[in-house]
């Protein structure tokens, strides 16, 4: 599968630095130098793949880094080779700012070795003092226990270190230089759907392109789409897509021929919203080569609601296909595609994407449901995880049927996987536990098909979400927790209160008593905004990484401290962690904001 974004993957760099007197220290230390290095970039490549299943290559400067001319050839490699993230290693004493990496928008690292025979971590804190004195922040990389000399293996606590930096940096990397496609615009009044051109530009590197939802109309009309893979899309629908029980009122219900009619356009729909993110050969072959390049869209937005829903099928069924694992082409990378255009539901939606490889649930955060008021309406008791109230998480549209909980981990535990570990019979696992009634009419008035399921299992999943505040600029907010599975005839009262022709997702944050994670109340009480964007997976500390690379402070997360892992100039502005993120991430403004 390649790269199906124009550019290439970026590349992570590794420097060498070395001690630069020749005659005696520099050649005593080479090979040592290289050797770490090499053992650097091998265990990047053995462990990293970017979520287009592509494997992460290193590139090793030509010589080591003894001094300022060899730092400028290192640099110019790394230009010509890609690079998007910088690693240093060393094992000994440098010369700090001689050797440096002074290219801004690269995430940097310094590793420096555990030893005493060469002074590599004295080097390092000299280093960090540095790259702060000049404002770039650059994370530090110290094992905890001394290693002799010579020993190339990577401890635990360095691998930990150097995979969180990696991934977080090719992460901004990535980002850099695409696109969000809205399509449409702001959806009822939804701040975040009201995409702000100048977050998206300065904070991420991201342009930001606006259709309106007319060209979809437009390219259905002119059959501006590749017609074959329309009708294996469509009788791959039919095949795997069952139509779930229609709740509407009689005087609201269609026949099945308008019904009929309402899944092919939702198939064309799916076609041409992937086409307008990505682009399309085969349209480019028909004559529309406009059209067929694309927007370089690494994510984007549906607005829908109201001006297309009240006219047209909603998007739900596109949504949900595209955000998912796989479709009538087999097992694929998922997309990233908000509903009501949430743009900023989009973004950490992309940020778990790209740190965790898996498909990405977009879901409203609902209801908080209390011990008492669940016991109120079901006569029955919460238990296991969900004993102290759980979070309705549940949205007509975005959410992946990889949500389904179907996929299965080494230990048989249920999981969302990166999409070349997904086996056809999982992805087949997932459709068949999704039903698609037909939308209701009266949000809906053009119809369309919601996907309807109930996350099985628990699974460890992260809830992330981006708020622009006035004054402030952007927070990230993040609750770790878990996915749960209710007792049999809790769920079924509970969702017939809402929408039961929407997925839903019992949701338990890990509470620790304090502020916002005081309980599963204030968890829900302290969420910013109508949205949550959830990730498979314990991914809080990867986002904490990123936000820090990206001058996003973190507003509320439920992390553990000794995980928090952010460049070393973080500590000069404070000990407490909150308070430093907040003022380190005002000192340095936004990455590619130009001051
Ligand atoms: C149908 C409604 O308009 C929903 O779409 C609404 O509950 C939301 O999802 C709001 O984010
Ligand atoms: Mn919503």
């Amino acid at each position: 599968m390649a790269n199906r974004l124009i550019g290439d993957l970026p590349k992570v760099g590794i420097r060498p630095v070395i001690d630069g007197r020749e005659n005696g220290v520099r050649e005593s230390l080479e090979s040592q130098v290289m050797d770490l290095a090499k053992a650097a970039a091998k265990f990047i490549e053995e462990t990293l793949r970017f979520p287009s299943g592509e494997k992460v290559e290193c590139v090793i400067a030509d010589t080591c880094i003894g001094g300022v001319a060899e730092a400028a050839m290192c640099a110019n490699k790394f230009k010509k080779e890609g690079v998007g993230v910088s690693l240093t290693v060393t094992p000994c004493w440098c010369y700090g700012t001689e050797v440096m990496d002074t290219d801004p928008l690269l995430p940097k690292a310094v590793w420096g070795f555990n030893g005493t025979e060469r002074p590599g971590a004295v080097y390092l804190a000299a280093a960090l003092a540095g790259y702060t004195q000049k404002g770039l922040p650059t994370f530090g990389i110290y094992g905890r226990d001394v290693q002799d000399v010579g020993d190339t293996t990577i401890p635990a606590d360095v691998q930990e270190k150097i995979i969180r930096f990696v991934k977080a940096g090719l992460a901004v990397a990535q980002m850099n230089g695409k696109s969000y496609l809205s399509i449409g615009y702001s959806s009822m009044g939804i701040a975040g759907s009201m995409v702000d051109a100048d977050f998206f530009q300065d904070y991420l590197g991201i342009r930001t392109e606006f259709v309106d939802s007319t060209e979809i109309l437009r390219r259905i009309d002119e059959e501006i789409y590749d017609k074959d893979e329309y009708e294996k899309a469509l009788a791959w629908t039919k095949k795997n897509c069952k139509e779930g029980a229609d709740r509407n009122k009689p005087e609201k219900q269609v026949d099945q021929s308008r019904k009929d009619a309402e899944w092919e356009t939702v198939v064309k729909m799916t076609l041409i919203c992937r086409d307008m993110m990505i682009g399309n050969e085969k349209v480019i072959a028909k004559g529309f080569r406009e059209e067929g390049l694309g927007r370089n869209a690494i994510m984007g937005g549906f607005q829908g609601q109201r001006q297309w829903t009240d006219y047209q099928p909603n998007a739900d069924y596109t949504e949900a296909i595209l955000n998912s694992s796989f479709d009538w082409n087999g097992i694929r990378q998922a997309f990233v595609l908000a509903t009501e255009n949430d743009s900023l539901n989009a973004v950490p939606m992309l940020f778990g994407h790209l740190l965790s490889n898996t498909a990405q649930i977009f879901s409203d955060v609902r209801t908080y449901w209390s011990p008492d008021a669940v016991k109120r309406v079901t006569g029955k008791t919460l238990s296991g995880l969900a004993e102290n109230g759980i979070i309705h998480l549940i949205n007509s549209g975005s959410t992946t049927l990889d949500a389904t909980a179907q996929q299965r981990d080494a230990e048989g535990q249920p999981a969302m996987k990166p999409f070349w570990e997904i086996t056809e019979e999982e992805a087949q696992k997932c459709l068949d536990n999704t039903l698609w009634p037909q939308a209701d009419r009266e949000y809906f008035r053009g119809g369309g098909f919601s996907s309807q399921f109930n996350t099985e299992g628990e699974m460890p999943v992260t809830m992330s979400r981006i708020n622009l505040v006035k004054g402030l600029g952007p927070v990230l907010q993040i609750a770790e927790g878990w996915t749960v599975e209710l007792e049999e005839g809790i769920h079924e009262v509970l969702t017939e209160r809402t929408n039961p022709t929407w997925p839903t997702t019992w949701f338990v944050p890990r509470v620790n008593g304090k502020g916002a994670f005081k309980d599963v109340y204030s968890v829900m009480a302290n969420w910013g905004a109508n949205h949550g964007a959830i990730s498979y997976g314990h991914i809080g500390a990867d986002l904490i990484t990123l936000a820090s690379m990206l001058r996003i402070p973190v507003c509320m997360h439920n992390v553990s401290d000794d995980d928090v892992f952010r460049p070393s100039a973080w500590a000069a502005f404070g000990e407490d962690k909150e308070g430093s993120d907040y003022r380190a991430c005002a000192n340095y403004g936004s990455l590619y904001g130009i001051k």
